[in-house]
């Protein structure tokens, strides 16, 4: 029998800030390395514009929702601010026991928010190049071995 992967929720900006998603595919495929990526199409413009162009808004909501009730751990790419990224963060600081990784490239135009950057539950880090994305995924990922 094979056993379960582990569901990951990734989140970055969309219709927020201007997102890098050469950043976003890096932590995507680092997080595939440990398990089932939920919401690759955030890191994939081509993708979601192919996905999302075929829901409304509020089955949007529906199927991220669902998303994040059957993940077991949050990764988000928070240098863009987003609304919506935002909004995925505050369903994570409120479900007990929930592993949640914020990442946030050093140099940056936006100051992160202070409920994001000072969130107890949340561990956030901040990286400079893609080397650390892989060494911060790597160490975060330990406690799920
Ligand atoms: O089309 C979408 N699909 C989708 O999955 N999202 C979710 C996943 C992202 O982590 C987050 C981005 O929010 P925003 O679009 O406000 O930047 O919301 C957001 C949108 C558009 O708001």
């Amino acid at each position: 029998m094979s056993e379960k992967k582990l569901a990951i929720y990734f989140c970055g900006s969309m219709r927020g800030v201007n997102a890098n998603h050469q950043n976003y595919q890096t932590i995507v495929q680092e997080l595939s390395k440990y398990g089932e990526v939920l919401t690759t199409h955030v890191a994939y413009p081509e993708m979601s514009n192919q996905l999302e162009h075929k829901m409304n808004d509020k089955e949007i909501y529906e199927r991220d929702y669902s998303w994040f009730t059957q993940s077991q751990v949050m990764v988000a790419e928070v240098t863009a601010p987003s609304h919506g990224v935002g909004m995925e963060l505050g369903w994570a600081s409120l479900r007990q026991n929930f592993k949640t990784l914020c990442l946030s490239q050093k140099e940056k135009e936006f100051k992160t928010s202070g409920l994001i950057a000072g969130c107890p539950t949340f561990e956030y880090k901040e990286y400079q190049n893609q080397q650390e994305i892989v060494a911060i995924i790597a160490e975060f990922m330990k406690q799920f071995n």
